[in-house]
């Protein structure tokens, strides 16, 4: 049994690629066997492996350079989104698409729940309502699952970029006043696992369609983030520095960030019957497995 997954070297994908077994196998496409941009591609994809369902784990995700790279952005987030549920509709399959916390403008006092209003603030996180959006019209057979600060041992994200930090310094100045739950791509990894398995166990029913927050148990802010990452990394012999906490104005940055993208988990958790680690258990995972 093949799930095609879309964006072949992400962290998300990487992560799923590494869970596949013999009865479940994630075959992760990159763009040179399936661009999410051009329909044609993405048809080929599923007549050549004929998946039992389709993960959207491709986006394009570099937030600050999304600000000028609109087209660039909107393409992959909103096209690349509707190209593949459009495709796996047609092909009479599920589509399980990821989403973003950068939804939310970041405003509400407490964590958001599916049903709040949307108001993004940034061109990355219009595109990807965008896509939300186009994914629901192209096909009832879907689950977005709007998940939060996504990190693991693959590509580029927010520990990598602070051990390198410590790595020649002793100080990192870290915002202390966004708040979000940073979350473990191969937690993420397991959950998509789960969310297929009731997917594929019940698949004319109606409660596993639609959107839902699932992102690792607990919040804390970037300045917290960093400093688990760094006390788990010294624990293991590796770079560490201070972090200095500071406001978002003194960490000016191109696109605009939620204060606040703390997300409710109450209603993945009640359909799925899955909750995913703490933020602290994926920390840890993560820096062992770089180390
Ligand atoms: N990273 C984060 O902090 C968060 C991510 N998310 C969402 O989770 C999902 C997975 O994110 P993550 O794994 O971190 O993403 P990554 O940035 O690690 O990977 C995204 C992948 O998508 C690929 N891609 C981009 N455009 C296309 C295209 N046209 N066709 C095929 N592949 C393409 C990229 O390929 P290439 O390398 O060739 O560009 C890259 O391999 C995304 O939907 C993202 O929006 C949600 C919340 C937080
Ligand atoms: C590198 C660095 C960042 N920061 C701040 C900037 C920003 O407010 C916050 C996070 O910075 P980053 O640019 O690493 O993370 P960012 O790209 O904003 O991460 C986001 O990516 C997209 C794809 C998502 O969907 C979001 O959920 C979220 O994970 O930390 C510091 O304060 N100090 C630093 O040294």
């Amino acid at each position: 049994m093949k799930v095609l997954v879309a964006g072949r070297s992400g962290q998300v994908a990487q992560s799923l690629a590494a869970r596949s077994t013999p009865e479940r196998v994630f075959v992760a496409l990159g763009r040179p066997d399936l661009d999410i941009t051009n329909r044609s591609s993405i048809d080929a994809a599923i007549a050549a492996h004929q998946p039992i369902a389709v993960v959207n784990a491709a986006a394009y995700t570099a937030v600050d350079k999304a600000e000028t790279e609109v087209d660039a952005a909107f393409a992959a987030n909103e096209l690349g989104a509707r190209n593949l549920a459009a495709a796996a509709h047609a092909a009479g399959l599920p589509i399980v698409n990821i989403s973003t916390d950068y939804v939310f403008a970041g405003t509400k006092t407490g964590p958001y729940v599916e049903g709040d209003p949307v108001d993004p603030q940034s061109v990355y996180g219009r595109s990807k309502l965008a896509g939300e959006l186009a994914v629901a019209a192209a096909s009832p057979a879907h689950v977005t699952l709007r998940t939060a600060w996504v990190f693991s041992p693959y590509g580029h994200n927010f520990p990598k970029t602070m051990l390198r930090l410590a790595a020649d310094r002793d100080v990192v100045r870290v915002v202390a006043d966004q708040y979000g739950s940073p979350t473990y791509a191969p937690d993420i990894a397991k959950a998509i696992d789960v969310v297929l398995d009731t997917i594929l166990a019940a698949p004319d029913r109606e409660h596993w369609r639609g959107t839902f927050h699932m992102a690792a148990e607990g919040y804390c802010s970037w300045a917290d983030f960093a400093e688990e990452i760094f006390a788990q990394s010294a624990a293991r012999g590796g770079p560490s520095a201070k972090v200095e906490r500071i406001a978002t104005a003194e960490y000016p940055t191109p696109a605009k960030r939620p204060p606040n993208s703390m997300l409710d988990t109450s209603r993945f958790r009640a359909v799925f019957g899955h909750s995913l680690p703490t933020w602290q258990e994926g920390t840890k995972a993560c820096v062992e497995a770089v180390r």
